[in-house]
């Protein structure tokens, strides 16, 4: 059916970006000026210039791919209200949550994101929700059943008041306030159910206090007797929406999937193929919601403004491949200190890329269709015809499994739920998910090479996105106002560097894998602005060595007693002092325009030098390991705080710490080797004999600079407990800036 009415479901709006694009290319006419000068004056200068040189040469290249990135930037707008003559054939969603740890993902946390997704405006018999618990956890499996009893006065609440917040954790940490909010009636309800919540929260509370939750029997029997890394599936339907009725609560899933230590599970990449493939057995919707277990939905009318962007599209398939929401970050700490809330990356960089192909899938947040995680393309026909011996070969022997491939290949959005008999008995599909969910299902099969979650990369959801638009798909994005997910963002040192760590790594090994996205316009159907723009986010680790290089420079050049810079009162000396200072105020300009401070311009820079330097070097370091074959890259989860009852006072919070990892070392010795040649130099002794042509103020000048990058670092030189640096890294890092000066006696003396 067209749109009768033809109101718009959403508007592409180009943002006009004349003035940003010509700073950003004074800024490359700067950096290839430097580089020229560079080429023409190498014969008067020594190694510092040749490095300067090939560092420069490293970051124009970045520059290069950032501005065609940045340079056509789209918003989308949805207008759910336009969508009252399509709710009769809405499509119906499969609602996926991953948790994979009941001590780092703390199971209130899981609930919260499950209650807002069983709550949200839409029909509920269009939807269920599957959360795949990779901890097979007992206290998980508990505190998802006590929540589904809380639901039955949750969801009617939320719908009964148009409630906006509906993780209950956010809703009733502060007092009811809107107008309407103040009837008596409502006033006694929030009563109620608050003390419902509390009590909810209190037994799993409890639970997680006692050894086991509960006495493993009944429901909970199949706990019994089990390790987490070695036990048979366990699929439970909590809930089931037996009559499928359209304002009752969706259906709920408890999924923990076979887990084997001969076998590879693949991280969270395994854990969405099991949801694809037992909810595809289970219900089948043509569009699949992944949400990371922290991120609750914070606009309940967010599958609507989705629902806008893929049945807006004039029946054009190929324009939305997926919708992917940004990240946001609930209680995210003022100003940023730690530099993982990526407003600016996000605002900027992104929407540069909804510009082109698409934004990439970020990994929570994101509604795809299912035929194109099954691995359709835009124009393929053939795979729908294919016999069903065929499609066994793809999708693995189970018989329900390819019945539902089937359907799903051949059919659109809208055609898929008449299909669908409703209601329909959840418990006639339990074998059929048993089957799909084991751990050697995927044998033989093409699960996690051209079908599902691509397998190979900590950072699955990027290698994902980027096989996609590699067929020639493009994404949407999806930005409504309240933010349609909110999530939690790190909140000390250790775990933000290692999770960045982990991205690096991801990034990078899918940098060299056979999906390279320079391979895939070469060979597939990736538009090449979009390969530059994934090029730019792969190259993070990367990035870490000419940073590295460029960050000692300095140092080098005061103990040697040679320059990288041009002398004062040359006139070159112009084009790295105005590239200095129009980078920066541009950058700080970007901040500004986006609604943040100054602060946290400063901080970003500043923790971009430090994770550079320490996570992405790190992530680099461990792809090296596994290109060479020494070691696996593995995907360490996230610690996830609870917002309330953080024991820390809030003086403390954002104070950088620190612990006895090896993360730390490098970024300890780049600033203990600009600390002991500023030293040097004030106190006015060499360290080496050189006849160098003389360092100047300059090189004094970049050092103080590296310096007040790694200034929380410095403080943690003195810091006490986790707030300092542990002496074994001081000691460590010591031993590197001796080698160093060591070094810089030898090449000069060369
Ligand atoms: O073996 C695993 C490991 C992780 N997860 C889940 O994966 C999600 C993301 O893990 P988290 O530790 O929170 O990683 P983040 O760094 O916060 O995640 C970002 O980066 C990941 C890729 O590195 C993406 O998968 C995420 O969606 C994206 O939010 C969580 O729900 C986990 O429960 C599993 O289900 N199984
Ligand atoms: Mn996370």
């Amino acid at each position: 059916m067209t749109n009768p009415i033809s109101l718009p479901l959403y508007e592409r709006v180009a943002r006009k970006n004349n003035i940003p694009r010509a700073v950003e290319l004074i800024i490359l006419f700067l950096l290839f000026s430097l580089l020229v000068y560079r080429l023409l004056s190498f014969k008067d200068h020594g190694l510092s210039w040749l490095l300067a040189f090939l560092c420069e040469s490293c970051f124009t290249f970045i520059w290069l791919l950032t501005v065609s990135t940045k340079w056509n930037q789209v918003d989308y707008k949805t207008y759910p209200q336009n969508l009252l003559q399509w709710k009769p054939e809405l499509p119906s969603v499969d609602m996926f949550v991953t948790t994979a740890d009941p001590i780092l993902e703390p199971p209130i946390l899981t609930v919260n994101t499950v209650l807002s997704l069983l709550a949200v405006d839409y029909p509920a018999d269009k939807l269920a929700c599957y959360v795949s618990d990779d901890g097979c956890s007992p206290l998980t499996f508990y505190s998802l059943l006590e929540a589904s009893k809380f639901a039955q006065l949750w969801v009617p609440f939320c719908k009964k008041y148009s409630i906006q917040v509906r993780a209950p954790f956010r809703f009733f940490s502060c007092e009811p306030v809107s107008s309407q909010d103040v009837s008596p009636q409502f006033q006694q309800d929030w009563k109620k159910i608050k003390d419902e919540y509390e009590q909810l929260s209190q037994k799993i509370e409890d639970a997680s206090k006692r050894d086991m939750p509960c006495q493993l029997s009944g429901n909970f029997a199949d706990f019994a007797n089990i390790q987490r890394k070695n036990h048979a599936s366990i699929i439970k339907v909590i809930w089931e929406n037996k009559a499928g009725i359209a304002n009752g609560v969706p259906h709920l899933i408890y999924i923990s999937r076979e887990k084997h230590p001969n076998h590879s599970h693949h991280f969270k990449a395994g854990a969405m193929n099991v949801l694809g493939r037992v909810s595809g057995v289970m219900t089948n919707a043509p569009l699949m919601l992944n949400v990371d277990c922290d991120m609750y939905v914070n606009n309940p009318q967010m599958v609507l403004h989705a629902m806008c962007l893929f049945l807006g599209a004039n029946n054009n398939e190929r324009d939305t491949a997926f919708v992917q929401f940004p990240q946001i970050y609930y209680d995210g700490l003022k100003d940023d200190p730690f530099g993982n809330q990526f407003v600016v990356l996000q605002e900027c960089v992104i929407s540069g890329m909804v510009g082109i192909q698409g934004p990439n899938y970020s990994g929570t947040g994101c509604f795809h269709r299912r035929k194109v995680i099954y691995g359709l393309s835009p124009e393929d026909k053939d795979i729908i015809n294919g016999s069903n011996e065929a499609l066994q070969e793809i999708f693995g022997r189970s018989m329900e499994l390819t019945k539902s491939v089937a359907q799903i290949l051949s059919s659109g959005l809208k055609t898929a739920s008449p299909q669908q008999p409703q209601p329909h008995d959840l418990s006639n599909s339990i074998d059929a998910a048993y089957q799909v969910a084991g751990c050697s299902y995927e044998y033989g099969t093409r699960w996690g090479r051209e079908v599902g979650l691509i397998y190979g990369s900590t950072s699955e959801d990027m290698l994902t996105g980027l096989t996609i638009h590699g067929r020639g798909w493009r994404s949407a994005y999806c930005s409504p106002d309240p933010p349609a997910f909110l999530g939690c963002a790190p909140s000390s040192g250790p775990v933000s560097l290692i999770q960045k760590k982990r991205w690096a790594t991801g990034l990078l090994e899918i940098f060299f894998s056979p999906k390279s996205p320079l391979i895939l316009t070469l060979k597939g159907s990736l538009q090449f602005r979009q390969s530059l723009a994934y090029m730019w986010i792969l190259l993070w680790g990367l990035r870490s060595l000419p940073e590295l290089c460029y960050a000692i420079l300095p140092a080098y050049c005061i103990n040697t007693n040679s320059r990288f810079l041009p002398k004062v009162g040359e006139p070159a000396l112009q084009i790295p002092v105005d590239l200095f200072i129009i980078y920066n105020l541009y950058t700080l300009w970007e901040y500004l325009r986006t609604g943040l401070s100054t602060r946290a311009w400063w901080n970003n820079q500043r923790m971009l030098r430090v994770t550079a330097m320490s996570a992405w070097l790190l992530g680099t370091f461990s792809v090296i390991l596994k290109l060479l074959r020494l070691s696996d890259t593995v995907f360490e989860v996230t610690q996830k705080d609870q917002s309330t009852g953080n024991d820390d006072n809030e003086a403390n919070a954002g104070r950088f710490t620190f612990n006895k990892s090896p993360i730390f070392i490098p970024g300890t010795t780049v600033l203990l080797v600009n600390l002991t040649a500023l030293a040097v130099r004030l106190l006015g002794f060499r360290l080496v004999a050189s006849s160098g042509d003389g360092s100047g103020v300059g090189e004094v000048m970049c050092s103080v600079c590296v310096v007040l990058c790694f200034w929380s670092y410095l403080k943690g030189l003195f810091g006490k407990g986790k707030y300092g640096i542990p002496l074994s890294t001081i000691f460590k890092s010591g031993a590197l800036v001796l080698l160093f000066v060591h070094l810089c006696k030898w090449t000069s003396m060369g």
